[in-house]
C-alpha cells in the first residue's frame, strides 16, 4: 500500500482512502483548511461516504465547533461540539499519558489495542449528540 501526502483539494478528492492526524490548536488547523479550499474537499470527500480516520484534532474537525479559542466553527458534518474537559473534578487538564480506551462498539481498527493503553495528549475532546446523526461512527 502506498500513501501519499496531501498537497491539495485535488489529492483529497482523489484519495481512495484518508487520514487526518492529530496535534495543534483547532483554529489554526480551520484558519489554514478554509483558506486553502481543504476543508470544502474534505467536505465533499466525508459526504461522499469515502473511508475517513480522524485521529484527535483530525477527528474534532468533523463536528460542529470548537471550544477552543473560539468558538471555531468546523466541517459541521457531526452534531455536535468540541469542549474542554472539565478539570473541576481532579482530573489534570491537559490529558498527557497513557490510558486505557473504554470501547463503546467493536470495531477491526481497535482489534490490535482494545487491552493496551494508548498516548494521549489533549485538552478537548468531541461531545457528540449521537441522537441527531445516524450516518457516520465514531470510535471508540
Ligand atoms: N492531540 C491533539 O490533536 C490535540 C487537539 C486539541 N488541541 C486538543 O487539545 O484537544
Amino acid at each position: 500500500m502506498s500513501f501519499l501526502h496531501v498537497q491539495s483539494p485535488e489529492d483529497i478528492l482523489n484519495a481512495k482512502r484518508l487520514i487526518v492526524p492529530g496535534v495543534g490548536a483547532f483554529s489554526a488547523m480551520m484558519d489554514v483548511l478554509n483558506n486553502n479550499g481543504m476543508a470544502e474537499a474534505l467536505s465533499t470527500y466525508i459526504e461522499k461516504d469515502h473511508p475517513f480516520l480522524g485521529i484527535c484534532l483530525g477527528l474534532q474537525l468533523v463536528f460542529e465547533s470548537s471550544e477552543e479559542n473560539g468558538p471555531v466553527r468546523g466541517l459541521g458534518l457531526i452534531p455536535g461540539v468540541v469542549g474542554r474537559f472539565d478539570s473541576s473534578n481532579g482530573f489534570r487538564v491537559p490529558h498527557i499519558g497513557w490510558n486505557a480506551l473504554d470501547i463503546k462498539k467493536d470495531s477491526v481498527i481497535l482489534d490490535d489495542i482494545a487491552h493496551r493503553h494508548v498516548y494521549f495528549v489533549h485538552s478537548y475532546r468531541a461531545v457528540p449528540i449521537p441522537s441527531l446523526f445516524t450516518k457516520y461512527q465514531l470510535y471508540p
